[in-house]
């Protein structure tokens, strides 16, 4: 299946999804914050304190391009990242997205209990937090919606869920 990019909105589970698709597969797996972090020697919370947001996104969408991607692979891609530049246009070149869909609330839960801090999100809580999703993800959602295939929100989404979705896509 070449190329398969996972997005969507922080905390549906893109790095946790490409690690066990990658797996199901057999192909290699890419998380572009991952390689962000490798690449720049800098944790993301970090890069956002003291570059800002406008000089991550450049260099995340230098990384997205300028990456050398293996013939077959699951890339994992940071919540943003299709909303900057012509980042979504680039992947759909590229290969197939998977936007995968989750309500606010129910990211809000993962990400209230999540261990990697994401900036984006001011150390919201609780109702506060539920509506900084909703807004931010009004925004993004012309974006993820180019995605080849839409994953919808179910908390139980599989490898093999995603692989069919991918097989039927035609
Ligand atoms: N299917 C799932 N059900 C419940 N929690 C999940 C699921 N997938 C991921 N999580 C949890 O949600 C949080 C965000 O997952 P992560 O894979 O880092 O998402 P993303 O890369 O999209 O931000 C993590 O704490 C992770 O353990
Ligand atoms: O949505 C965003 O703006 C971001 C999402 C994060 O990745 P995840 O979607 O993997 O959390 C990471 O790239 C950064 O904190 C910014
Ligand atoms: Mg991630």
């Amino acid at each position: 299946m070449g190329l398969i990019f996972l997005v969507g909105f922080m905390g549906c589970g893109k790095t946790t999804m490409g690690r066990k698709l990658s797996a199901a597969l057999e192909y290699d797996f890419i998380d572009l914050d991952h390689k962000f972090e490798e690449q720049t020697g800098t944790r993301i919370s970090d890069y956002f304190t003291e570059h800002g947001e406008e000089a991550f996104r450049k260099q995340e969408s230098k990384i997205l391009k300028e990456t050398i991607y293996p013939e077959n692979a699951v890339v994992s891609t940071g919540g943003g990242l299709p909303c900057f530049f012509n980042n979504m246009d680039w992947m759909n070149a590229r290969g197939q997205t998977v936007y995968m869909k989750l309500t606010p609330k129910m990211l809000a839960s993962r990400l209230e209990n999540a261990k990697t801090p994401r900036p984006v999100l001011q150390g919201k809580k609780g109702q506060e937090l539920v509506e900084l999703i909703e807004t931010k993800l009004a925004e993004r959602e012309p974006h993820y919606s180019k995605a080849s295939v839409v994953a919808e929100s179910f908390a139980d989404l599989t490898p093999e869920n995603i692989m069919y979705l991918l097989a039927t896509n035609k």
